[in-house]
Parts: structure tokens; C-alpha cells; sequence
């Protein structure tokens, strides 16, 4: 907990209490669902909940940004997100429905309610967004080709809206198709821990 403290000092009481009951309620909640592999799960708030607040220091959603979590799987990164940003509205999609149940147990327990839940595949999920995120889900041509359809064209942030994912290792393959629209921001320049070393926000815009 102290870790999200010290990138992000400005939280107010409420955010940094909820944060801080992330630890017990994934504890709890990983026991029965597994969201988090088991042997991760003390590493709760450096690989899980700062990794997806990567997304928070690559760009500050405006008011009002609605935002959609491909794949969300137990609530990365849209949960820290939604927490981050409570005037932000975060539509968590998975295609598994028993993870989708751990996010809306946790969101409840929290009492973070600018958060609706959908257990579909992306592909069915019609709605418009500013943006998409992502985390170890597709390819990004893959993530691309899905969410084309759900990008609105009304822009009102200061990047244009669109796919913005995390990332690891190697990316060149994956970023070249997409190479003029593509901006890949290393999360080392925010986050001195070893984990962000070879870690990257990709962000396309559509
Ligand atoms: C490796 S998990 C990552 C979960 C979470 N994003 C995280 O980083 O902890 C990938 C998740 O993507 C979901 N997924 C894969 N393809 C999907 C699709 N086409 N539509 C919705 N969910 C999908 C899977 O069900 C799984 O929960």
C-alpha cells in the first residue's frame, strides 16, 4: 500500500482507504476464484494494482471519459482505474464469467460505483468508448481489429481516443503494422521497482 502512496501522494482518504482493502478482499477472493496465480498474490500491490496505475501516469482521463477493460480477468487494470478516476465510468468485459463475478464482488465490497460488469466476449460488446484498456489479454492487431467498433469518434481528452494496453518484452513485432499511430512509453520512467524494467504503456490511436 505504501507503494501506491509514494507515486501517487494526492489520493484522498476515501481512494487510499479502498486501495488499501484491495489486499484482504483479493486474499479472499483469490482463495476461491483463482484471478491472481497463487505464487503472485503477495505481490498484490506492485504487479497488479501499481502495474495497471501505469495507465493513470501515462495520461490523467478527463471527467466524464468512458472507458473500457478488454479482458478484464479479476479487475486489471480497470479496478485500480476506476478507483484512480471516480469521475470516470469503467465497463469491465470478460469472457469468463466467474471472474467477472470476483469484479463485481470486490467493486461492491469496495463501494466503487462508477463500474458496470459485462461477461461477454469483446466481440459481442457494441457500446462506444473513449478509450480501451488492456492488460496480457491479445496481440495488439488483434485487441485493434476488435474494438474499432467500439471507439467513439467524439474526442474530449487531450490524446485521441483509443487502444491504450500494458505491456511486456519485445514489442516491435506487434507495433510496427501499427508503427504512425503508435506511441510505446516505457513504465521505467515512472516507477524505479525492477518489475516496471522491461514493462511498457502501449498507446494507439484510433
Ligand atoms: C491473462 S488474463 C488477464 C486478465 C487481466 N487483464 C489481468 O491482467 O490480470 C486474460 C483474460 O482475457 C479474457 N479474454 C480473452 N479473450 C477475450 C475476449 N475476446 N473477450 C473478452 N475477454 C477475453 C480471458 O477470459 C482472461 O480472463
Amino acid at each position: 500500500m505504501e507503494l501506491i502512496l509514494k507515486y501517487f501522494p494526492e489520493l484522498s482518504e476515501k481512494q487510499t482507504e479502498q486501495f488499501h482493502q484491495l489486499d484482504a478482499l483479493y486474499h479472499d477472493w483469490n482463495a476461491k476464484i483463482n484471478v491472481i496465480s497463487r505464487k503472485d498474490i503477495d505481490n498484490l500491490y506492485e504487479h497488479h494494482v501499481l502495474h495497471s496505475l501505469g495507465i493513470a501516469e501515462f495520461t490523467r482521463f478527463k471527467s466524464g471519459t468512458e472507458i473500457m477493460d478488454l479482458g478484464t480477468g479479476g479487475g486489471f487494470p480497470g479496478i485500480p482505474l476506476a478507483i484512480m478516476f471516480p469521475d470516470c465510468h469503467f465497463h469491465l468485459v470478460d469472457s469468463i464469467g466467474k471472474k467477472i463475478k470476483v469484479c463485481m464482488e470486490v467493486a461492491r465490497e469496495l463501494g466503487v460505483e462508477n463500474v458496470t460488469f459485462r461477461h461477454c466476449r469483446a466481440e459481442e460488446e457494441k457500446a462506444k468508448f473513449d478509450f480501451v484498456v488492456s492488460r496480457a489479454v491479445m496481440p495488439l492487431a488483434d485487441l485493434v481489429k476488435i474494438i474499432r467498433k467500439n471507439i467513439s469518434p467524439v474526442q474530449h481528452n487531450a490524446i485521441p481516443n483509443g487502444l491504450i494496453c500494458l505491456k511486456g518484452g519485445e514489442l516491435e513485432k506487434e507495433t510496427n503494422p501499427l508503427k504512425n499511430r503508435t506511441m510505446v512509453t516505457p513504465l521505467k520512467e515512472f516507477f524505479t521497482e525492477e518489475y516496471f524494467a522491461t514493462k511498457k504503456v502501449v498507446y494507439v490511436s484510433l
